[in-house]
């Protein structure tokens, strides 16, 4: 029997979760949340997803706009084994307490500080260690892509240290708000930025330091990654690891790709959305210098910590090892897959 699941927050994570999880035989979406009675709201209900209001108050907001809700986020918790948090930064550890009241599994998101959870997670470094647990964390889009991509060199080739530079989108493609328009934003301005404390909730025993910059730009991050080893390395190890790897994808110059308006054009024509949930490695950015790795890679913001959602349902729940979950979840999302 599927699992059932509630996603509270249906934005531009909550709705992509809630459309991966309705790709799984082995996990149902009870119903989805809101605030508000938007398009987003109605489109959920469009899509067959039953909506509930996040906020109890906000019921008679959606009466008044025609807008009908099955019940509030309490109804909706009462019904499911798991919920997955998609609500805005911070905001997770605020719902937190109504979920520890009924008893309800939950996962967070990135926007929330790594003590909200009993666990930090990224399913191909530590899926085993969300087994069975009450609270987990899917840590943030361009942490999951350095775990990502240092985890798979790490698995085979012992690292001494990491330096990273994260170039970040400024917001997501749906913001019209006003924001950075012509300029670049130290993010923060005194380093670390949280993403290298972020992979160490996660990897330890890495030591990484990571600056970020936020640039007028809506649809991908970029990192440029700098990898002191242990040991001698080639390019073509490097270029191997990723290859095996269906999480990362690797792009090459060659092939016309010669920034993220490429890789986001390609894929348009490959995914629901243009999701992209694999890192994209630029090939040809493989180097080695003095013993020391240089990658670069870009991160599709709205959809590379999906799968990871889906994987976190099954430890938690207890539903399928490391391997046959990470399996599942490429198969049904067509991760890795090109056509
Ligand atoms: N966007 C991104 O690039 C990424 C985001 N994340 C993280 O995912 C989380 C969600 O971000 P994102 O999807 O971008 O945010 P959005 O603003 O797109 O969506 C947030 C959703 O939460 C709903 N909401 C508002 N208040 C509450 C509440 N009190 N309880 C429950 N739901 C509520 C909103 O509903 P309404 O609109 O009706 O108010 C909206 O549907 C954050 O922690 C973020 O850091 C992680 C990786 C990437
Ligand atoms: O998880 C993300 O970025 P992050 O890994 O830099 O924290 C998302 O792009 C959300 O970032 P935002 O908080 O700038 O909207």
């Amino acid at each position: 029997m599927a699992v059932k699941v509630a996603v509270n927050g249906y934005g531009t994570i909550g709705k992509r979760v809630a459309d991966a999880i309705s790709l799984q035989k082995d996990m149902e979406v009870v119903g989805v949340t809101k605030t508000k009675p938007d398009f987003d709201a109605k489109m959920a209900i469009k899509k067959g997803y039953r909506l509930y209001a996040a906020i109890p108050d906000r019921v008679k907001v959606f009466e008044s706009a025609g807008l009908e809700v099955e019940g509030t986020i309490e109804d909706l918790l009462k019904e499911v084994d798991i919920v997955v948090d998609c609500s805005p930064n911070k905001i997770g550890a605020e719902n937190k307490k109504l979920y520890e009241k009924l008893g309800v599994k939950a996962i967070f998101q990135g926007g929330e500080k790594k003590d909200v959870a009993e666990v930090s997670f990224n399913a191909i470094a530590n899926y085993e260690e969300a087994v069975g647990k009450q609270f987990v964390r899917v840590v943030s889009c361009n942490t999951t892509g350095l775990t990502r991509l240092i985890y798979t060199i790490k698995k085979n080739f012992p690292i001494k240290k990491v330096r990273a530079t994260m170039i970040r989108r400024v917001v997501d493609p749906k913001e019209d708000k006003k924001g950075l328009v012509n300029g670049i934003q130290p993010n923060p301005i005194k380093l670390p930025s949280h993403h290298g404390p972020d992979v160490q909730s996660i990897l330890p025993d890495v030591n990484i330091i990571t600056a970020a910059f936020k640039v007028p730009t809506t649809i991908m991050h970029v990192h440029s990654v700098a990898i002191e080893m242990e040991k001698d390395i080639s390019e073509e190890d490097i270029k191997s690891a990723f290859a095996e790897e269906p999480r990362i994808m690797l792009f090459n110059s060659e092939d016309g790709f010669t920034s993220t308006a490429k890789i986001i054009e390609f894929a348009r024509d490959l995914r629901l959305r243009y999701d992209l949930y694999e890192n994209a490695v630029w090939e040809d950015s493989i180097g080695v210098v003095d013993g020391e790795v240089y990658v670069t890679q870009a991160i599709n913001q709205e959809s590379i910590v999906i799968p990871e959602n889906i994987d976190a349902i099954r430890a938690m729940l207890e539903l399928m090892d490391k391997e046959e979950s990470i399996k599942e979840t490429n198969r049904t999302l067509k991760i890795g897959v090109l056509d």
